[in-house]
């Protein structure tokens, strides 16, 4: 449109903010099952990183009264994007808020806003450097995590949400339709690889997922191993599986306050210009796990409070179209397999129920 100024050049998805009830049940979770680094610890928080990373912290646990996404934060590419981020903001009529260096421990100058579709996102470039540990083999556990990757967020219009992302920027990596166009999630990205951010249909705004990244599926799979040896094995809620979109190889853990965190590895590149939007039918049921077990319905249905700018949890709005989980046969994965060839005929001969 013409007039409307132009968008902050987004490098990535950076890091989360959560509110956590028990500082100490999500610190054994965190640090002493997953792995993570612990860069500063306060009574009431815990700036983390994977082994990657050498910016200050990819997520903040802050102790509160009840599980929430506090903030969603991007990396823009210079100091001065994020007078541009503020004043794109204020162009679309958000409510923004620029804070000083320091207002989260390891961040520089920043803007926060509340975006249109309802979620708490801060734009920053500054951060303390801190040791990236990608060659501290000693200090890596045989499940280290390297990077911080995506969010995925639940919305009630994904089509709406999608035409947000791309004019700030974003390409479509993936997306999920039915023959009448009804899109029922997306996949977007800044950076070279599948996505920064995911959009799922559903009550909304709700945050779905963050994804870290580790180099290796081996390094997943022992993950699943140290839950299973510490008698923690239901923070598993799916996989781990090969997904269909993304091609990731995936495991979808719920935190002691039931976040939920992918870890994710191999999916693909995504940087020229031309990269093609890869398009899955609904009714395709190796979208979500080109292998793997069948999506459990909590995947689908539960996701975290979002807070406003204040503090407040964001009321959530209903999809007025059809939801991917009544939509699918049987239960995508694995529910029913091909037999002349056509997605979804006969069954599979293992099944659960
Ligand atoms: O389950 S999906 O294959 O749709 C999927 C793909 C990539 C992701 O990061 C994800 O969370 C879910
Ligand atoms: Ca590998
Ligand atoms: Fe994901």
């Amino acid at each position: 449109m013409s007039g409307t100024p132009a968008p902050p050049d987004i490098i990535r998805a950076a890091y989360a903010e959560l509110t956590v009830t028990d500082l100490a049940a999500a610190r054994w979770f965190y640090v002493d099952v997953l792995g993570l680094v612990v860069t500063a610890e306060e009574p009431g928080a815990l700036y983390l990183r994977a082994f990657e990373e050498y910016l200050h912290h990819s997520l903040v646990l802050r102790a509160g009264e009840s599980p929430a996404l506090v903030r969603l934060g991007y990396r823009v590419r210079a100091p001065e994007q994020v007078a541009v981020a503020e004043t794109y903001f204020r162009a679309l009529g958000a409510r923004t808020e620029r804070v000083a260096a320091g207002a989260t421990r390891g961040i520089g100058e920043a803007v926060r806003v509340e975006d249109p579709l309802g979620f708490t996102v801060e734009f920053f470039y500054g951060a303390t450097h801190v040791d990236r540990f990608t060659q501290a083999y000693h200090l890596h556990g045989a499940n280290a995590i390297a990077r911080i990757d995506h969010f995925n967020v639940l919305v009630p219009d994904v089509r709406a949400a999608t035409a947000y992302y791309r004019d700030l920027g974003f390409g479509v990596s993936e997306k999920i339709e039915d023959d009448e166009e009804h899109l029922y999630a997306a996949w977007l990205y800044r950076k070279p690889t599948v996505h920064d951010i995911a959009l799922t249909g559903g009550d909304g705004p709700r945050l779905h997922h963050v994804a870290f990244a580790a180099n290796e599926r081996h390094q997943i799979l022992h993950t699943c191993d140290v839950l299973g040896s510490l008698r923690a094995e239901q923070h598993i809620e799916r996989g781990p599986g090969r997904h269909g979109v993304s091609n990731a190889f995936y495991l979808y853990l719920r935190d002691p306050d039931g976040h939920r965190i992918e870890i994710y590895t191999s999916d693909y590149y995504t940087g020229d210009p031309d990269n093609p939007t890869v398009r899955w039918d609904v009714h395709d049921n190796r979208r979500r796990s080109f292998w793997g077990h069948e999506v459990v319905p909590s995947w689908y249905s539960e996701g975290s409070t979002v807070l406003d700018l204040n503090g407040r949890p964001r009321p959530l709005t209903a999809p007025t179209e059809q939801r991917e989980a009544s939509v699918t046969i049987g239960a995508d994965g694995f529910g029913e397999v091909a037999s002349d060839g056509g997605p979804g005929t006969g069954f599979k001969l293992g099944h659960q129920s």
